[in-house]
């Protein structure tokens, strides 16, 4: 049927259609105020990626996902606001068009080019990622901003792997990538509790965004835009491009900043 996506039929303003929960009290995206209380008693965000390797790159649809074995507590975040370790499932971007912002967070009403997710999920609490993505307390997603400028040394391996899964639901090997390469200097962070930006749109996130974004080049970006959203027997090539949700109403939810 009318399956979601980023278009003028099917995208963000339509999703509340078919998931009503896109107009609930805790919807993510949002947009980060200048001025955010600052915890003190938040400590630092620990990523634990030491033994962690991804095993391929995939096309959804949606995004570019690079998938993890979450098999074992290998590669784990805890810390900050955390009370459990939470596990690296995958990891995906949120991106604009050419020469557009496409990140999904905002800062003081301000856009990156794109938005990096990186996705865990609670073991301790939770028997499998699903049941875990459906809970209140179930995910933690790590958001880390794109900028453009110079190129990012390590991105390449992922930029060029993109020509490998142009279409949805086109899959290939991708191992020994870790994403500690792709953090920022400084992991100091805002956190709140939010939802997944897509459907199903389930308000089980709590988001951790580091404030610092990386820089990546414009080569680079264009090169997530060889992508595409249809599938390689479809007639229809719609290039994968402004795959972001805008930001959704605060509703009281307190903002926390680390240090
Ligand atoms: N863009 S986001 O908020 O990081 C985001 C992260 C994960 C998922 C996801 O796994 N959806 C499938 C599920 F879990 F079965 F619902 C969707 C969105
Ligand atoms: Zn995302």
């Amino acid at each position: 049927g009318n399956h979601w996506g980023y278009g003028k039929e099917n995208g963000p303003d339509l999703w509340h259609t078919h998931y009503p929960v896109a107009q609930g009290s805790r919807q993510s995206p949002i947009d980060i105020p200048r001025q955010v209380s600052h915890d003190p008693s938040l400590g630092p965000i620990v990523l634990d990626y030491d033994h962690c390797t991804s095993i391929s790159i995939s096309n959804n649809g949606h995004s570019v996902v690079v998938n993890f074995d979450d098999t074992d507590e290998r590669s784990v975040i805890h810390g900050g606001p955390l009370e459990n370790p939470y596990r690296l499932k995958q990891f995906h971007f949120h991106w604009g068009g050419k020469g557009c912002d496409g990140s999904e967070h905002t800062v003081a009403g301000n856009s990156y080019a794109s938005e990096l997710h990186l996705v865990h999920w609670n073991a301790v609490k939770y028997t499998s990622f699903d049941h875990a993505a459906a809970a209140p307390e179930g995910l933690a997603v790590v958001g880390i901003f794109l900028e453009t400028g110079d190129d990012h040394r390590w991105l390449h391996t992922i930029t060029d792997a993109m020509y490998m899964v142009k279409y949805k639901g086109s899959i290939t090997d991708f191992k020994g990538f870790n994403p500690k390469c792709l953090l920022p200097s400084s992991l100091h962070y805002w956190t709140y509790l939010g939802s997944l930006t897509t459907p199903p749109l389930h308000e089980s996130v709590t988001w951790i965004l580091l404030k610092d974004p990386i820089a990546v080049s414009e080569k680079q970006l264009g090169k997530f835009r060889l992508l595409q959203f249809t599938g390689e027997e479809e007639d229809q090539r719609l290039r994968m491009e402004n795959n972001f949700r805008p930001p959704q109403p605060l509703k009281g939810r307190r903002i926390r900043s680390s240090n």
